[in-house]
């Protein structure tokens, strides 16, 4: 099977190898063209533009960081809709709103090809592992096609009805991930400064009923204050505020995500939006003790 793949970020990079390394034959697009070269170097072609990939591929993913990236790539001269056409489908797996997605749907549509919505939960270990949790919603004729890429890039696939419900979807389980990583946060501080070995708190923590790969895989980094980018902190912080969007749209009140995407921001002003999203217990450091 050839794939086009669009956007070789930290998720796309894995991504694109892992079909590689299971016989898919791939051709790459990146905005920073040089971020290419080690997917060629693993028997990927390099398509110039989006439409190019588009031309050569029957199926073209993308992963990008945000709504303005994802419409960018699909709108603007050599996008993707350039080259778009019945027999042709799309499939765009970045976290965006659900908005962003029918725009894309719609204009795709318009021109005779197919697209699914297909964000994904996991990080950048699932993504090399291909334990992914791909969230589809679309097109279901495309993602019955797209099913043993699926395979490759993922643990399980869903396949949520129209178009949106990917997106929110996505937008539901983040938002509950910043949050909860906040009270993390906020639990490793209180637990350091009343005097509490925070490892030992970890290790309480693994065999409750609240145990998780969350705290399991990030705790022990946090401790050391590495961050080093898995998750990058500034792509948490736009879930955060497209998922207080879509509760905004449905009224619903949501103070936690509310407070925690304040700490986002919080986190980005002082410059550590490119460092994991794990890096926003630096915030709850910061904060002077009252005596
Ligand atoms: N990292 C993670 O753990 C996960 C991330 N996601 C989601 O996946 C998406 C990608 O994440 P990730 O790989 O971590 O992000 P990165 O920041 O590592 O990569 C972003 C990608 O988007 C491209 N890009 C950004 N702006 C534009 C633009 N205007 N036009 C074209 N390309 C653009 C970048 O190109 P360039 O190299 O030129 O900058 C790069 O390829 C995001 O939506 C994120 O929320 C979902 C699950 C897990
Ligand atoms: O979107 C991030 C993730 O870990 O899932």
């Amino acid at each position: 099977m050839e794939v086009g793949f669009l956007g070789l970020g930290i998720m796309g990079k894995a991504m694109s190898m892992n079909l590689l390394k299971n016989g898919f034959k791939v051709t790459v697009w990146n905005r920073t063209l040089s971020k290419c070269d080690e997917v060629v170097a693993h028997g990927a072609s390099v398509g110039e533009t989006p439409a190019e990939v588009v031309k050569k591929c029957n199926i073209t993913i993308a992963i990008l960081s945000d709504p303005a990236a994802a419409l960018s790539v699909v709108f603007d001269k050599d996008g993707v809709l350039d080259q778009i056409c019945s027999g042709k489908g799309y499939i765009d797996m970045s976290t965006v709103d659900p908005e962003t997605s029918c725009k894309i749907s719609e204009a795709i549509a318009l021109k005779g090809g197919h697209f699914l919505e297909a964000p994904v939960s996991g990080s950048k270990q699932p993504a090399e592992t291909g334990q992914l949790v791909i969230l589809a919603a679309g097109d279901k004729a495309l993602y019955e096609e797209a099913v043993p890429a699926f395979d490759v890039l993922g643990k399980k696939s869903f396949f949520l009805g129209p178009v949106g419900n990917g997106a929110k979807m996505k937008l539901v389980v983040n938002m509950i991930m910043g949050s909860v990583m906040n009270a993390f946060s906020e639990g490793l501080t209180l637990a350091k400064r009343s005097g509490l070995n925070p490892h030992s708190l970890l290790d309480v923590l693994d065999l409750g009923g609240i145990a998780n790969p969350m705290f399991r895989g990030k705790g022990p980094e946090m401790v050391k204050d590495n961050y080093s980018p898995a998750f990058p902190l500034k792509h948490q912080q736009k879930d955060m505020r497209l998922a207080l969007a879509l509760g905004d749209q449905n009224a619903v009140s949501m103070p936690v995500a509310a407070a925690a995407n304040e700490a986002f921001k919080k986190a980005r002003s002082m410059g550590l939006g490119d460092l994991d999203f794990s890096a926003v217990y630096e915030t709850v450091k910061l904060l002077k003790h009252s005596s």
